[in-house]
């Protein structure tokens, strides 16, 4: 029998569950308001990182399956942009409450599918609610303008339309967060949606639609399109190129959202992509290095490194290198705990799966062979299982090692020394991702400074953690295109109309 010990959550008794009855668990896809299998008929398993058990068989939906989902999308949306905003307003509100409510068990989820601790599982459904709750305000706020016209007796007026249907396709790494902060935002714009949640995590995708559906969002508003990676890409192309679609809105790496960019051009699509990161944390002399190790330890560990805007590249000015990494280590000692995610006190669970595994450990023994130093860590944590990887720093790396210039995406922190702020500079440009960056400096002006000239959408001065609904989440160059959160990320879902009412003397 496959387990789940669901009551973790508290770190008090230790009640052993079926998987089956975890709240919430769907095993269906969800298309115009009904629970349903694939055409096919064909499915996949959903398995728990942790130990390879499977949670559940989840319809592996292809190309017929994606248009009879954009169909409903489209169909619902006829009546949808007609909604009020304070109607839409007050549906998001529900389906935030209920998310909040019901944040125990839609952690565990997130737990069993991704494998993230419990109780960061947790926070993500907190963080990832704020989206719902934000854009239920944000969505009696899409003003328009009326704009002094240059000619008598006419006037000017803009307004915001909803694009219409959006295919949202998501990663695993916040199989909650990111799909809330998509949809949030888009159906407070008034357009409808098809999801088609990672592979790995469709789980979380489905208790969420479940919560939606309960909140009350009429059928057809929200799909759930579930895939394997076999079919991802034939999805992809219905989800790109459908005609009655009017966004591509996706989150992943940005390999494949170069391709579904080139897909979304055939028919002039709007794009909101966010890509991969290779984020740079930089510690100047004057920083406060104990804050600057507890806020590194968010930055690199949240989800086991598994984010985009994880720090990448530590960048350490030589007269606090040494300390940085000892008292980094020392961290890593102290809060580091492997093991599965709903174990008592894990804080670091598995890799996704056995790729992202395998991958981090190549990248760490090609650093090795090529003379790179092992401060802490350095190998898989197999004695855990064989998706485990060790809390690790690197030091001595070079550019001609892989891991130099990669995201790393695992829990492997690469600390570089420098010795002046333009040569600081100059590394942590030197890449085509520009994502997040964080800087640790006392001195105002070469804050602002490295705020104006790191080439990063997301610069945080003295901290670890860039994320919340308010502000606009986002990176430049190869890291993506738009913004997500903040009134922007709303108006990614709209275009402007323009209307010229003329004549108006006669
Ligand atoms: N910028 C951000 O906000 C952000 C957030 C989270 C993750 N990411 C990035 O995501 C990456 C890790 O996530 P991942 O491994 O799930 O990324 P991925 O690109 O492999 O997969 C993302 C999604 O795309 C789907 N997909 C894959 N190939 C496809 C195709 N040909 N057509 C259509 N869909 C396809 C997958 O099934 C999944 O749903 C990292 O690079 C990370 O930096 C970025
Ligand atoms: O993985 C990247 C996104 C995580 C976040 O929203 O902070």
């Amino acid at each position: 029998m496959v387990i789940f010990r669901s009551s973790l959550l508290s770190n008090t008794k230790s009640l052993i569950m079926d998987y089956r009855n975890m709240h919430f668990l769907r095993k269906n896809a969800y298309i115009n308001g009904q629970w349903v299998n694939a055409q096919s008929n064909a499915v996949f398993p959903v398995l728990n990182p942790a130990d390879d058990k499977v949670i559940a068989e989840i319809p592996d939906m292809d190309a017929a399956d994606a248009k009879t989902a954009i169909a409903a999308a489209t169909e619902s949306f006829r009546t949808w942009k007609y909604t009020t905003a304070k109607d839409r307003a007050a549906m998001l509100r529900r389906w935030y409450d209920l998310c909040v409510k019901n944040q125990d068990h839609l952690a565990e989820i997130i737990t069993a599918e991704a494998g993230k601790p419990l109780a960061e599982a947790k926070g993500e459904i907190v963080y990832g609610s704020s989206f719902l709750e934000f854009f239920a305000d944000t969505a009696r706020h899409i003003n328009g303008e009326v704009i002094p016209s240059p000619w008598p007796n006419k006037q000017i007026m803009l307004t915001r339309q909803p694009l219409g249907v959006v295919s949202v396709i998501t990663p695993w790494n916040f199989p909650f967060a990111m799909i809330t902060r998509k949809v949030g935002a888009l159906l407070a714009a008034g357009c409808t949606c098809v999801i088609k949640p990672a592979e790995d995590t469709p789980l979380t995708a489905l208790a969420a639609a479940q919560l939606a559906e309960e909140a009350g969002f009429p059928k057809g508003i929200i799909n759930v399109v579930t895939a394997s990676r076999k079919n991802a890409p034939a999805v992809g192309k219905v989800l790109c190129e459908d005609p009655d679609v009017g966004c591509i809105s996706f989150t992943g790496s940005t390999h494949v959202g170069k391709i579904l960019y080139g897909m979304a051009a055939k028919g002039v699509k709007r794009v909101s992509l966010e890509l991969g990161g290779n984020c740079p944390f930089i510690v100047f002399p004057s920083a406060d290095i104990n804050h600057a190790v507890e806020q590194a330890m968010m930055a690199k560990f949240r989800n086991n490194g598994q984010a985009c805007v994880g720090a990448n590249r530590f960048l350490i000015h030589a007269d606090v290198f040494d300390a940085f990494v000892e008292a980094f280590k020392n961290k890593i000692i102290e809060k580091c705990i492997i093991g599965p995610g709903y174990k008592a006190g894990v804080t670091c669970g598995p890799l996704i799966n056995i790729e992202q595994a395998t991958k981090v450990k190549s990248l760490v023994e090609d650093a090795r062979g090529r003379g790179a130093k092992v401060v802490i860590g350095g190998k898989p944590a197999l004695e855990h299982g064989t998706k485990f990887y060790e809390s690790t720093i690197l030091t001595d790396v070079k550019p001609e090692m892989k891991i130099y210039g990669e995201e790393i995406f695992g829990p492997v922190a690469v600390c570089h020394k420098f010795n002046t702020e333009e040569e600081v500079l100059e590394i942590a440009n030197s890449t085509r991702t520009g994502l997040g960056s964080y800087v640790f400096t006392k001195d105002l002006g070469q804050a602002f400074r490295m705020s104006q000239k790191l080439e990063f959408g997301m610069v945080a001065i003295n901290d670890g953690v860039l994320s919340a609904a308010e502000p606009a989440f986002g990176g430049i160059k190869e890291s993506g295109i738009g913004r997500e959160g903040s009134k922007h990320g709303v108006e990614e879902y709209t275009d402007i109309k323009y209307t010229l009412f003329s004549a108006l003397d006669k």
